[in-house]
Protein backbone atom coordinates (compact mmCIF):
# COMPACT_ATOMS: atom_id res chain seq x y z
CA UNK A 1 0.00 0.00 0.00
CA UNK A 2 1.86 3.11 -1.15
CA UNK A 3 2.17 5.67 1.63
CA UNK A 4 1.74 9.42 1.23
CA UNK A 5 2.01 12.39 3.52
CA UNK A 6 5.00 14.40 4.71
CA UNK A 7 7.80 12.83 6.63
CA UNK A 8 6.75 12.76 10.21
CA UNK A 9 10.01 13.12 12.07
CA UNK A 10 13.71 13.83 11.53
CA UNK A 11 16.75 12.83 13.60
CA UNK A 12 20.30 14.34 13.52
CA UNK A 13 23.00 11.63 13.20
CA UNK A 14 26.82 11.89 12.98
CA UNK A 15 28.81 9.57 10.70
CA UNK A 16 32.33 8.18 11.26
CA UNK A 17 33.81 11.39 9.80
CA UNK A 18 31.92 13.50 12.36
CA UNK A 19 29.59 14.74 9.59
CA UNK A 20 26.02 15.43 10.85
CA UNK A 21 23.20 14.06 8.71
CA UNK A 22 19.44 14.60 9.00
CA UNK A 23 17.63 11.28 8.86
CA UNK A 24 13.92 11.22 8.08
CA UNK A 25 12.22 8.90 10.52
CA UNK A 26 8.72 7.55 9.93
CA UNK A 27 6.71 7.39 13.12
CA UNK A 28 5.08 4.15 14.11
CA UNK A 29 2.66 2.73 16.65
CA UNK A 30 5.33 2.72 19.37
CA UNK A 31 5.63 6.51 19.08
CA UNK A 32 2.09 7.05 20.40
CA UNK A 33 0.09 6.49 23.58
CA UNK A 34 -3.37 5.44 22.42
CA UNK A 35 -6.44 6.60 24.35
CA UNK A 36 -10.21 6.42 24.02
CA UNK A 37 -12.11 5.17 21.00
CA UNK A 38 -13.67 8.06 19.08
CA UNK A 39 -15.50 6.03 16.45
CA UNK A 40 -15.78 2.60 14.84
CA UNK A 41 -16.38 1.68 11.21
CA UNK A 42 -16.80 -1.70 9.51
CA UNK A 43 -13.05 -1.90 8.88
CA UNK A 44 -11.59 0.92 10.93
CA UNK A 45 -11.39 2.30 14.46
CA UNK A 46 -10.55 5.91 15.31
CA UNK A 47 -8.60 6.43 18.53
CA UNK A 48 -7.37 9.49 20.38
CA UNK A 49 -3.56 9.34 20.62
CA UNK A 50 -0.67 11.36 22.03
CA UNK A 51 2.71 11.59 20.33
CA UNK A 52 5.12 10.46 23.08
CA UNK A 53 7.90 12.71 21.79
CA UNK A 54 6.13 16.08 21.43
CA UNK A 55 2.94 15.32 23.47
CA UNK A 56 0.79 16.52 20.53
CA UNK A 57 -2.69 14.99 20.44
CA UNK A 58 -4.07 13.36 17.30
CA UNK A 59 -6.90 11.16 16.13
CA UNK A 60 -5.47 8.01 14.58
CA UNK A 61 -7.64 6.00 12.23
CA UNK A 62 -6.57 2.35 12.32
CA UNK A 63 -7.64 0.34 9.27
CA UNK A 64 -7.51 -3.46 9.30
CA UNK A 65 -5.74 -4.59 6.10
CA UNK A 66 -7.24 -8.09 6.03
CA UNK A 67 -10.75 -6.72 6.50
CA UNK A 68 -10.26 -4.07 3.78
CA UNK A 69 -9.21 -6.72 1.28
CA UNK A 70 -11.93 -9.18 2.35
CA UNK A 71 -14.65 -6.50 2.10
CA UNK A 72 -13.17 -5.27 -1.24
CA UNK A 73 -12.75 -1.73 0.20
CA UNK A 74 -9.21 -1.04 -1.09
CA UNK A 75 -10.61 1.49 -3.60
CA UNK A 76 -12.47 3.38 -0.83
CA UNK A 77 -9.40 3.52 1.41
CA UNK A 78 -7.32 4.95 -1.46
CA UNK A 79 -10.08 7.46 -2.30
CA UNK A 80 -10.20 8.55 1.35
CA UNK A 81 -6.43 8.96 1.55
CA UNK A 82 -6.25 10.79 -1.82
CA UNK A 83 -9.18 13.04 -0.79
CA UNK A 84 -7.55 13.93 2.53
CA UNK A 85 -4.25 14.60 0.74
CA UNK A 86 -6.07 17.15 -1.44
CA UNK A 87 -7.74 18.93 1.48
CA UNK A 88 -4.79 20.10 3.59
CA UNK A 89 -5.18 23.89 3.43
CA UNK A 90 -8.44 24.63 5.23
CA UNK A 91 -9.16 25.03 8.97
CA UNK A 92 -12.65 23.52 8.56
CA UNK A 93 -11.48 20.12 7.30
CA UNK A 94 -9.86 17.42 9.44
CA UNK A 95 -6.25 17.27 8.25
CA UNK A 96 -4.26 14.11 7.44
CA UNK A 97 -0.68 14.67 8.64
CA UNK A 98 0.84 11.37 7.54
CA UNK A 99 0.26 7.66 7.30
CA UNK A 100 2.22 4.60 8.33
CA UNK A 101 1.52 0.89 8.41
CA UNK A 102 2.53 -2.35 10.05
CA UNK A 103 1.85 -5.99 9.32
CA UNK A 104 -1.84 -5.83 10.20
CA UNK A 105 -3.02 -2.23 9.83
CA UNK A 106 -2.84 1.10 8.06
CA UNK A 107 -2.71 4.23 10.24
CA UNK A 108 -3.99 7.71 9.27
CA UNK A 109 -2.67 10.39 11.67
CA UNK A 110 -5.35 13.10 11.69
CA UNK A 111 -6.39 16.28 13.50
CA UNK A 112 -8.11 15.59 16.81
CA UNK A 113 -11.44 17.41 17.15
CA UNK A 114 -11.77 17.36 20.93
CA UNK A 115 -15.12 19.21 20.96
CA UNK A 116 -16.99 16.19 19.61
CA UNK A 117 -19.88 16.24 17.14
CA UNK A 118 -22.07 19.25 16.31
CA UNK A 119 -24.99 16.81 16.62
CA UNK A 120 -24.11 16.14 20.26
CA UNK A 121 -24.11 19.87 21.07
CA UNK A 122 -27.38 20.35 19.16
CA UNK A 123 -29.04 17.51 21.09
CA UNK A 124 -27.97 19.12 24.39
CA UNK A 125 -29.28 22.54 23.31
CA UNK A 126 -32.46 21.33 21.62
CA UNK A 127 -31.93 23.88 18.84
CA UNK A 128 -29.61 26.83 18.03
CA UNK A 129 -30.56 30.49 17.83
CA UNK A 130 -30.01 32.47 14.60
CA UNK A 131 -26.59 33.81 15.68
CA UNK A 132 -25.15 30.32 16.39
CA UNK A 133 -26.77 28.85 13.26
CA UNK A 134 -25.30 31.69 11.20
CA UNK A 135 -21.79 31.07 12.61
CA UNK A 136 -21.80 27.27 12.26
CA UNK A 137 -23.62 27.48 8.92
CA UNK A 138 -20.95 29.89 7.65
CA UNK A 139 -18.05 27.67 8.75
CA UNK A 140 -19.67 24.57 7.22
CA UNK A 141 -20.38 26.43 3.96
CA UNK A 142 -16.82 27.81 3.83
CA UNK A 143 -15.45 24.28 4.28
CA UNK A 144 -17.78 22.77 1.63
CA UNK A 145 -16.85 25.57 -0.81
CA UNK A 146 -13.17 24.71 -0.26
CA UNK A 147 -13.78 20.98 -0.86
CA UNK A 148 -15.67 21.76 -4.07
CA UNK A 149 -12.89 24.10 -5.24
CA UNK A 150 -10.48 21.18 -4.78
CA UNK A 151 -12.74 18.90 -6.84
CA UNK A 152 -14.13 16.93 -3.88
CA UNK A 153 -17.80 16.16 -3.15
CA UNK A 154 -18.30 14.95 0.46
CA UNK A 155 -21.58 13.05 -0.26
CA UNK A 156 -22.36 12.29 3.38
CA UNK A 157 -22.55 15.71 5.01
CA UNK A 158 -24.53 15.54 8.28
CA UNK A 159 -24.24 16.92 11.84
CA UNK A 160 -22.49 13.70 12.99
CA UNK A 161 -19.65 14.44 10.52
CA UNK A 162 -19.35 18.09 11.55
CA UNK A 163 -16.90 17.94 14.46
CA UNK A 164 -15.75 20.72 16.76
CA UNK A 165 -12.18 21.51 17.79
CA UNK A 166 -11.08 22.72 21.23
CA UNK A 167 -12.11 26.30 20.35
CA UNK A 168 -15.52 25.05 19.10
CA UNK A 169 -14.68 25.74 15.44
CA UNK A 170 -15.89 23.33 12.72
CA UNK A 171 -13.81 20.36 11.53
CA UNK A 172 -15.55 18.31 8.85
CA UNK A 173 -14.61 14.63 8.72
CA UNK A 174 -15.28 11.20 7.24
CA UNK A 175 -14.27 11.32 3.60
CA UNK A 176 -14.55 7.56 3.21
CA UNK A 177 -17.47 8.03 0.79
CA UNK A 178 -16.30 11.24 -0.90
CA UNK A 179 -16.06 11.61 -4.67
CA UNK A 180 -13.03 13.11 -6.41
CA UNK A 181 -14.03 14.89 -9.65
CA UNK A 182 -11.90 14.45 -12.78
CA UNK A 183 -9.30 17.24 -12.97
CA UNK A 184 -11.23 20.25 -14.35
CA UNK A 185 -8.05 21.49 -16.08
CA UNK A 186 -8.54 18.60 -18.46
CA UNK A 187 -11.96 19.99 -19.36
CA UNK A 188 -12.80 23.49 -20.68
CA UNK A 189 -13.73 25.34 -17.45
CA UNK A 190 -13.16 28.62 -15.58
CA UNK A 191 -9.73 29.42 -14.15
CA UNK A 192 -10.29 28.75 -10.45
CA UNK A 193 -9.99 25.03 -10.85
CA UNK A 194 -13.67 24.54 -10.29
CA UNK A 195 -16.26 24.37 -13.05
CA UNK A 196 -18.78 26.24 -10.85
CA UNK A 197 -21.34 23.91 -12.38
CA UNK A 198 -23.61 22.54 -9.59
CA UNK A 199 -24.03 19.37 -11.64
CA UNK A 200 -20.26 18.98 -11.66
CA UNK A 201 -19.54 15.38 -10.81
CA UNK A 202 -22.92 14.05 -11.86
CA UNK A 203 -22.51 10.34 -12.41
CA UNK A 204 -24.81 9.68 -15.32
CA UNK A 205 -23.31 6.59 -16.86
CA UNK A 206 -21.99 4.52 -13.92
CA UNK A 207 -24.06 2.98 -11.15
CA UNK A 208 -23.47 4.79 -7.86
CA UNK A 209 -22.79 2.18 -5.21
CA UNK A 210 -23.05 4.67 -2.35
CA UNK A 211 -26.05 6.45 -0.86
CA UNK A 212 -25.52 8.79 2.11
CA UNK A 213 -27.48 8.90 5.35
CA UNK A 214 -31.23 8.76 4.69
CA UNK A 215 -32.26 12.11 6.23
CA UNK A 216 -29.69 14.10 4.21
CA UNK A 217 -29.71 12.23 0.87
CA UNK A 218 -30.49 14.45 -2.12
CA UNK A 219 -33.41 13.69 -4.48
CA UNK A 220 -31.08 13.39 -7.48
CA UNK A 221 -29.11 10.64 -5.75
CA UNK A 222 -32.34 8.76 -4.99
CA UNK A 223 -33.93 9.39 -8.40
CA UNK A 224 -31.06 9.17 -10.92
CA UNK A 225 -28.10 8.04 -8.81
CA UNK A 226 -26.58 11.45 -9.63
CA UNK A 227 -24.14 12.69 -6.97
CA UNK A 228 -22.94 16.21 -7.75
CA UNK A 229 -21.67 19.28 -5.89
CA UNK A 230 -25.25 20.53 -5.47
CA UNK A 231 -25.96 17.32 -3.48
CA UNK A 232 -23.73 18.67 -0.69
CA UNK A 233 -25.73 21.92 -0.79
CA UNK A 234 -28.98 19.96 -0.34
CA UNK A 235 -27.44 18.37 2.79
CA UNK A 236 -26.30 21.87 3.88
CA UNK A 237 -29.92 23.07 3.60
CA UNK A 238 -31.05 20.13 5.75
CA UNK A 239 -28.40 21.03 8.37
CA UNK A 240 -29.42 24.72 8.53
CA UNK A 241 -33.06 23.62 8.99
CA UNK A 242 -32.05 21.11 11.69
CA UNK A 243 -29.92 23.58 13.69
CA UNK A 244 -32.89 25.97 13.98
CA UNK A 245 -35.72 23.41 14.25
CA UNK A 246 -33.90 20.82 16.36
CA UNK A 247 -34.81 18.05 13.90
CA UNK A 248 -34.07 17.32 10.21
CA UNK A 249 -36.68 18.39 7.61
CA UNK A 250 -37.21 14.87 6.26
CA UNK A 251 -37.64 12.20 8.91
CA UNK A 252 -40.11 9.31 8.82
CA UNK A 253 -40.63 5.96 10.56
CA UNK A 254 -38.17 4.21 8.23
CA UNK A 255 -35.68 4.93 5.42
CA UNK A 256 -38.14 4.13 2.63
CA UNK A 257 -40.73 6.62 3.96
CA UNK A 258 -37.99 9.22 4.50
CA UNK A 259 -36.93 8.79 0.85
CA UNK A 260 -40.57 9.26 -0.24
CA UNK A 261 -40.78 12.53 1.71
CA UNK A 262 -37.55 13.77 0.08
CA UNK A 263 -38.71 12.91 -3.45
CA UNK A 264 -42.05 14.62 -2.79
CA UNK A 265 -40.33 17.61 -1.11
CA UNK A 266 -42.70 16.87 1.77
CA UNK A 267 -41.56 19.05 4.69
CA UNK A 268 -42.94 21.96 6.69
CA UNK A 269 -41.43 24.70 8.87
CA UNK A 270 -42.28 24.73 12.58
CA UNK A 271 -44.01 27.82 13.96
CA UNK A 272 -41.49 30.50 14.81
CA UNK A 273 -38.92 29.31 12.26
CA UNK A 274 -37.06 32.57 11.40
CA UNK A 275 -38.29 34.04 8.07
CA UNK A 276 -34.80 34.92 6.79
CA UNK A 277 -33.62 31.33 7.36
CA UNK A 278 -36.80 29.94 5.79
CA UNK A 279 -36.06 31.82 2.56
CA UNK A 280 -32.53 30.36 2.46
CA UNK A 281 -33.68 26.78 3.19
CA UNK A 282 -36.41 27.03 0.52
CA UNK A 283 -33.75 27.99 -2.05
CA UNK A 284 -31.58 24.99 -1.07
CA UNK A 285 -34.21 22.25 -0.66
CA UNK A 286 -35.07 22.37 -4.37
CA UNK A 287 -35.63 19.08 -6.22
CA UNK A 288 -33.74 20.23 -9.33
CA UNK A 289 -30.02 20.44 -8.37
CA UNK A 290 -29.34 23.00 -11.13
CA UNK A 291 -31.91 25.36 -9.53
CA UNK A 292 -30.38 25.16 -6.05
CA UNK A 293 -28.63 28.33 -4.77
CA UNK A 294 -24.92 28.08 -5.67
CA UNK A 295 -22.26 28.71 -2.98
CA UNK A 296 -21.52 32.34 -3.89
CA UNK A 297 -25.24 33.22 -3.78
CA UNK A 298 -25.58 31.46 -0.40
CA UNK A 299 -22.71 33.56 0.97
CA UNK A 300 -24.55 36.71 -0.17
CA UNK A 301 -27.94 35.61 1.17
CA UNK A 302 -29.30 37.98 3.82
CA UNK A 303 -29.26 35.12 6.36
CA UNK A 304 -25.45 35.46 6.33
CA UNK A 305 -25.52 39.28 6.41
CA UNK A 306 -22.62 40.53 8.57
CA UNK A 307 -20.57 37.32 8.29
CA UNK A 308 -16.90 38.05 7.65
CA UNK A 309 -15.92 35.32 5.19
CA UNK A 310 -12.38 33.97 4.69
CA UNK A 311 -9.68 33.92 7.39
CA UNK A 312 -11.60 36.38 9.64
CA UNK A 313 -14.41 33.83 10.04
CA UNK A 314 -11.98 31.28 11.51
CA UNK A 315 -10.14 33.80 13.69
CA UNK A 316 -13.21 35.03 15.54
CA UNK A 317 -14.32 33.48 18.82
CA UNK A 318 -17.07 30.87 18.39
CA UNK A 319 -20.37 32.20 19.82
CA UNK A 320 -21.38 30.89 23.22
CA UNK A 321 -23.98 28.22 22.57
CA UNK A 322 -27.12 29.39 24.35
N1 LIG B 1 -14.28 8.27 10.03
C1 LIG B 1 -13.32 9.09 10.38
O1 LIG B 1 -12.39 9.37 9.62
C2 LIG B 1 -13.41 9.69 11.73
N2 LIG B 1 -14.33 9.28 12.62
N3 LIG B 1 -14.17 10.00 13.73
C3 LIG B 1 -15.07 9.81 14.87
C4 LIG B 1 -16.52 9.78 14.36
C5 LIG B 1 -17.51 9.58 15.48
C6 LIG B 1 -18.92 9.58 14.88
N4 LIG B 1 -19.19 10.79 14.14
C7 LIG B 1 -18.23 11.05 13.08
C8 LIG B 1 -16.81 11.08 13.62
C9 LIG B 1 -13.14 10.87 13.59
C10 LIG B 1 -12.63 10.69 12.31
C11 LIG B 1 -11.53 11.52 11.73
C12 LIG B 1 -10.70 12.18 12.78
C13 LIG B 1 -11.43 12.55 14.04
C14 LIG B 1 -10.93 13.57 14.88
N5 LIG B 1 -11.54 13.85 16.03
C15 LIG B 1 -12.65 13.16 16.39
N6 LIG B 1 -13.20 13.49 17.56
C16 LIG B 1 -14.26 13.07 18.24
C17 LIG B 1 -14.40 13.50 19.59
C18 LIG B 1 -15.48 13.11 20.34
C19 LIG B 1 -16.52 12.25 19.81
C20 LIG B 1 -16.34 11.84 18.41
C21 LIG B 1 -15.26 12.23 17.66
N7 LIG B 1 -13.19 12.16 15.63
C22 LIG B 1 -12.59 11.86 14.46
Amino acid sequence: WRERGSASATRQESDSNGQTHTRVVKKGVKDFNFGRTLGEGSYSTVLAATDRQNLKEYAIKVLDKRHIIKEKKVKYVNIERDTLNRLTEHPGVVRLYYTFQDERSLYFVLDLASGGELLGVLKKMGSFDVECTRFYGAEILDSVAYMHSRGVIHRDLKPENVLLDREMHVKITDFGTAKILPDPQKRAVGGDGSSGDPMDGAETDRAVSFVGTAEYVSPELLRDKNACKASDLWAFGCIIYQLLAGRPPFKAANEYLTFQKILALDYTFPDGFPEVARDLVERLLVLDPTSRLPVEHIRNHRFFEGVQWGKALWRQKAPRLK
